[in-house]
């Protein structure tokens, strides 16, 4: 028998890119980027998947610059929301699942535990408006799905925290970073090693299966810091790597959100709970700082 197509959009991103080896055992990736299609465009993106023909989309292709949302909201909405209604309904026609990723920012901080599944979504900005409408067409599309929720995403190439900060600490004397957002740095690697680990136990053997534990999962680190506890510990973590001992790094200070002004709100509080993708699956991902030492040790060896 033939090997099922699983078809992955933004090859290019953080989690793209982990995702074409991770999932390579299960079946034949066909990993798509923008040269390939603009899924701000449905008519393109609907052609692709009529002549690919996958059993599987996964996508992790998004609109991610969340100040630039703010002000093109008509683009992050074609490409977070309108784009997986399309691969949703296209999906349907072609007896297909999706496995799709969604974020922490659809949440507005207001609560002081860890936030669950049922917990009710309310962004604070455009970004994380135009994810939550995603995922509602996603969960209406009467198909098999996954919906990861997932937060601060890192990994040792792509457009991250991590990699902002190893830049600026050795461009500048001092870092102001705000201490009043809390949330957990999940590395980009874990989050496709475990999409694949779900896939193996619910879709590889037996593709109908997916629907019976279809649904809405977090999947984060364990623990929480603030982008300025994060930071704390990159710098850390970064000096005790050959070649950087005798680096000047910057002095970090932490700050109010108040004092570092931009497009878009972010919440004070974004911490998910893994409990039901453990019970479900028995998966759990590691604490972010043990994450964090391999990341770092990995980049020093690249
Ligand atoms: N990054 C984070 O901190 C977090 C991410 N998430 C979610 O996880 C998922 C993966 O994120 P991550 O890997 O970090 O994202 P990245 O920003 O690293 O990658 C996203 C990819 O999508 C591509 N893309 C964007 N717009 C288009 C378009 N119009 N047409 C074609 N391709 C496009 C980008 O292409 P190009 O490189 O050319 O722009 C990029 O390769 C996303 O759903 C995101 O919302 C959730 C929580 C945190
Ligand atoms: C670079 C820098 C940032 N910051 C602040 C700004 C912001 O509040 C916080 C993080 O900045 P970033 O712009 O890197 O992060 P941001 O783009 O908000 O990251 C988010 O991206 C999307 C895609 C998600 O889904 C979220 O889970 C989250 O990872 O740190 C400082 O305080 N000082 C600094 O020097
Ligand atoms: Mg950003």
């Amino acid at each position: 028998m033939r090997s099922p197509i699983i078809l992955v959009t933004g090859k290019d991103g953080q989690v793209g890119w982990e995702l074409m080896r991770s999932l390579a055992p299960l079946g034949k990736v066909v990993a798509c980027g923008r040269q390939d299609v603009d899924l701000a465009n449905a008519h393109q993106l609907r052609d692709l998947l009529r002549t690919i023909k996958p059993a599987l989309i996964v996508n992790p292709a998004a609109y991610t610059a969340v100040d630039k949302a703010e002000s093109d909201i008509s683009t992050a909405r074609a490409v977070n929301a309108t784009a997986v209604a399309v691969m949703a309904e296209e999906a349907k026609r072609l007896g297909a699942a999706v496995v799709h990723y969604s974020t922490d920012y659809v949440f507005d901080g207001s609560k002081a535990a860890p936030y669950v599944e049922t917990d009710t979504p309310s962004p604070l900005n455009a970004y994380g408006r135009t994810k939550l409408e995603g995922e509602q067409a996603l969960m209406a599309a009467g198909i098999p799905y996954l919906c990861l929720r997932t937060s601060w995403v890192y990994g040792i190439r792509g457009a991250n925290f991590m990699r902002t900060i190893l830049r600026l600490a050795q461009e500048r004397e001092e870092l102001k970073i705000v201490a009043d957002q809390i949330g957990a740095p999940t590395w980009s690697r874990l989050i496709a090693e475990a999409t694949a680990q779900i896939l193996a136990q619910c879709w590889v053997k037996a593709p109908d299966s997916l629907a019976d534990c279809s649904g809405l999962y977090h999947l984060t680190a364990a623990g929480e810091t603030s982008w300025y506890g994060y930071a704390q510990a990159i710098l850390a973590g970064v000096r005790q790597l050959p070649g950087w001992q005798q680096r000047d790094l910057a002095a970090l200070l932490p700050i109010p959100s108040t004092e570092y002004p931009v497009p878009a709100k972010r919440s004070g509080y974004s911490v998910l709970s893994n409990q039901k993708l453990n019970t479900q699956f028995g998966l759990s991902l590691p604490d972010w700082q043990d994450s964090l030492d391999d990341v770092l040790a990995a980049m020093g060896e690249s």
